[in-house]
């Protein structure tokens, strides 16, 4: 099976601080797959890298098979897109959004944009009266629900998800959780997920990988997540500091 992400060997490079020491993985097509670790461990950094938003100083990244230049082109981003943290940072304040959903369709030439921002809205539940609400009339949660649907309107096959709900409330948290989810379902769709939360990440993913000081410490499932099977203490202290949070099973 060709993986639907592989990196190998990936070193990113800021100024002389390695911020990735060589760290691979390989993501099967339509998993989750999850990525924790303390902050500063070089999660976001990965996500970044392979959606060349970070410099990679050696190693390979590929997509379906397809080794990734220095450069991603168009058609990169519309097989792979990314979801941020901050659905304030991520969207214009000032734009409406219909012109936030417009705009990508716009960059990449396609044509049918009124049934695209339709079903694209109707999917991430909101109906359509928000379609000429500006971004800052919004609530959090309504606002990362735009941010999919501008992720999901290019119909890419992988989700790079950068902490989607850390800055959402909890019980908004897991109404955005659980739409990931359903999406992914429906669409089929392939996740790569940063979180500092484990029991976001056990909820979310098959498999998992603990990082730290910018090197992978271990790989688990979530099934051993669950059972505390994990060989390193790194990841035992890591369920420790979540102590209630990942049930034990
Ligand atoms: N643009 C940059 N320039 C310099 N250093 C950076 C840059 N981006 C990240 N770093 C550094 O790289 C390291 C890894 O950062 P990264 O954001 O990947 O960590 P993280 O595991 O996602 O942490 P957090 O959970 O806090 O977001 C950190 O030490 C950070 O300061």
């Amino acid at each position: 099976m060709t993986a639907a992400l592989l990196a190998e060997k990936v070193e990113v490079v800021f100024d002389q601080f390695r911020a990735l020491k060589g760290v691979s993985v390989e993501v099967h097509p339509g998993e989750s797959f999850g990525l924790v670790g303390e902050s500063g461990s070089g999660k976001s950094t990965l996500l970044r890298a392979i959606a060349g938003l970070a410099p990679v100083a050696s190693g390979s990244i590929t997509v379906t098979g397809k080794p990734l230049g220095r450069r991603r082109d168009k058609a990169f981003y519309r097989q792979v897109q990314m979801v941020f943290q901050d659905p304030y940072g991520s969207l214009h304040p000032r734009q409406t959004v219909d012109r936030l959903l417009q705009e990508p369709l716009a960059v990449h030439g396609i044509g049918d944009s009124e049934t695209r921002i339709r079903r694209a809205l109707e999917e991430v539940g909101l109906s359509s009266g928000f379609r000429f609400r500006y971004s800052h009339q919004l609530s959090g949660g309504q606002r990362q629900r735009v941010a999919i649907a501008r992720a999901l309107i290019l119909e890419p096959s992988i989700l790079l998800l950068d902490e989607p709900t850390s800055a959402l409330d909890a019980s908004v948290q897991a109404e955005v959780l659980n739409l990931l989810e359903q999406v992914r379902r429906d669409r089929k769709l392939t996740y790569l997920m940063v979180s500092h939360d484990l029991a976001v990440i056990n909820h979310m993913c098959e498999r998992l990988m603990v990082m730290q000081n910018g090197e992978s410490v271990e790989q688990l499932t979530a099934a051993d997540l669950v059972s505390h099977n994990v060989a390193q203490d790194y990841t035992r202290r890591l369920l420790k500091a979540s102590e209630g949070f990942v049930r034990v099973g």
